[in-house]
């Protein structure tokens, strides 16, 4: 799918191999020091857009995740939560603009730390994945493609990484030789295997909801739409 946003034009943030090593299953398997994935935060086709983006609270990101693999993991993205941004914590959408990627979310009980849900998510070209509230993420390029993927997002928080750090990533690893369970975390759950819920009606490049951005309200403001985050997946 092409792209909207010449987004290239932007400069990006770029997560390096190293920086990953905390969360990585086999650190001392990373030899040498390469590009993980670059984020081209805040893009925008016009000024006027921005303005509206701005406004709306949101931002709209490209990402791009070239193939790569350290010791047996497939690469991955650091990792985090979002804050609460009332009853709830920020969601996020996600779309896969080029390839495919595997999402790896994971809901912490709010009086320990403890995991009580966990679930793998294959994510196709065009496709849009709702990832819901109280959910951490981990995007995964299991392919031998690179990944495209977009994100609208609240623009008004800072994500949570310590839970990913001080436990060493999510709560299993995608390996070449398939799922590993992290012994790091004191219990697993079973990991559950969902496809994304089509809600958002959109064909091509979902930049284009800039038109009707009163529909990404509930990125900002997610109290009120819990029957829809209920549906964002659909289980096997
Ligand atoms: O912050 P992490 O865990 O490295 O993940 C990066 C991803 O998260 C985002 O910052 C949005 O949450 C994207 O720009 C990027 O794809």
């Amino acid at each position: 799918m092409k792209p909207v946003v010449d987004f290239e034009r932007f400069k990006p943030d770029i997560r390096y191999a190293y920086d990953l090593k905390p969360v990585l299953r086999q650190p001392d398997e990373l030899k040498d020091n390469f590009p993980a994935y670059f984020m081209y935060r805040d893009a925008y086709l016009t000024g006027e857009d921005w303005e509206k983006i701005k406004e709306a609270g949101l931002r709209y990101d490209y990402t791009i995740t070239p193939p790569a693999v350290i010791g047996d993991e497939y690469i991955k993205t650091y990792g985090h939560y979002h804050p609460k941004a009332g009853k709830l914590s920020f969601p996020e959408v996600y779309q896969v603009i080029e390839g495919k990627a595997l999402f790896i979310i994971q809901k912490r009980s709010n009086e320990d730390d403890q995991i009580e849900d966990v679930v793998a998510v294959e994510v196709e070209e065009g496709e849009i994945i709702i990832v819901p509230p109280e959910y951490g993420h981990v995007m995964v390029n299991r392919t031998d493609r690179r990944l495209v993927t977009s994100n609208w997002v609240c623009r008004n928080f800072s994500s949570i990484y310590e839970p990913y750090t001080n436990l060493r990533g999510a709560c299993y690893y995608l390996t070449r030789l398939g799922w590993v369970k992290n012994t790091n975390y004191a219990a697993v759950p079973e990991l559950r295997f969902a496809r994304p819920n089509q809600i958002l009606d959109v064909s091509g490049d979902m930049y284009d909801l800039v038109n009707e951005i009163e529909v990404l309200e509930f990125l900002a403001d997610p109290d009120g739409y819990e029957d829809m985050f209920k549906k964002a997946l659909k289980f096997d």
